[in-house]
């Protein structure tokens, strides 16, 4: 079924199968229900890690926009919120953990700038029949590169972040293999766009992955990326893992 997102978001309509492992590893989407936008509403739960993924004081007005778009898509049962945690452990549920993976006190990269507004603001939704991630995405002031402008890297990480969701729902634990981007115009800092990620292909443990980065009224791509994920095999991470201790 196309569950095309009308312009100006993107001009694409993807088709693809359902995988089996649909919703596998982002399953927890569905259970956070998104609360109402209200500053009670968006303070965390007693015990329960803070959610980012969530409209702040910073958010700007094509931001909130964008996000009521789609939140109004996740009722129709296609679109499910992706929650954002500031530890990658929160994300895991329990039964997928390693005997190992205890929270340290580390944080995902792009929860790192705990000050609303000035680092990554985004907010991600999955859309599992189409096997796709769209990232709305809010560059702060921290992330400038040339004056006014999000450093390239800040752009490769949301697009790595995006794709390896993406990756991640289809294949469970992966890394990026490849990851190739070419930058075609820069995004002002405080702007919006939209990473608009799919999956392409899956042989065997390797998932081929590609994005666009386009502006809120889609007249401007930003950039265009292909991927590589790994799912992992379980016997070599176990290696890895030992050698890292
Ligand atoms: C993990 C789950 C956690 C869930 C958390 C949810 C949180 C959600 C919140 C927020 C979203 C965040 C989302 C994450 C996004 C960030 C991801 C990153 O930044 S990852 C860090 C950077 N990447 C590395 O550091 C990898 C370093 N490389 C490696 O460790 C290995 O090379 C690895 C695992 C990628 C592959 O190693 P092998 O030993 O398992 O596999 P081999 O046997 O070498 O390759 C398998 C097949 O893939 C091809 N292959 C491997 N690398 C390739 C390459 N670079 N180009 C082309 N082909 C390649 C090979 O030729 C082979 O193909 P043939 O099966 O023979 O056909």
């Amino acid at each position: 079924m196309c569950t095309r997102l009308r312009a100006p978001i993107t001009n694409t309509c993807v088709h693809t199968c359902v995988c089996p492992h649909a919703n596998a590893p982002l399953r927890d989407a569905a259970a956070h229900p998104v609360p109402p936008r209200s500053p009670q509403a968006l303070c965390s739960q007693p015990g329960r890690p803070k959610d980012y993924a969530l409209p702040n004081a910073s958010w700007s007005r094509d931001m909130l926009d964008l996000y009521d778009r789609f939140l109004a898509m996740t009722k129709e049962g296609l679109w499910k919120r992706i929650p954002s945690y500031n530890n990658v452990l929160d994300h895991i549920p329990e039964s997928m953990k390693l005997a190992h993976e205890k929270k340290k006190d580390t944080r995902l990269f792009l929860r790192s700038i705990e000050a609303e507004g000035v680092g990554f603001e985004y907010v991600m939704f999955l859309n599992s029949s189409e096997k796709r991630v769209v990232c709305l995405f809010q560059p702060g002031s921290y992330l400038e590169g040339h004056p006014g402008f999000a450093h390239g890297g800040s752009i490769a990480t949301i697009i790595d972040s995006t794709i390896g969701s993406c990756a991640i729902f289809v294949a469970g634990r992966v890394m990026t293999a490849n990851l190739s981007i070419n930058y075609m115009s820069p995004v002002p800092l405080g702007s919006v766009v939209l990473v608009d990620s799919k999956v392409d292909k899956v042989e065997g443990r390797k998932v081929f992955l590609s994005c666009k980065v386009q502006s809120v009224d889609g007249g401007t791509l930003h950039a265009e990326a292909t991927a590589l994920f790994i799912q992992l095999d379980a016997t070599k991470s176990q290696k890895q893992q030992a050698s890292c201790q």
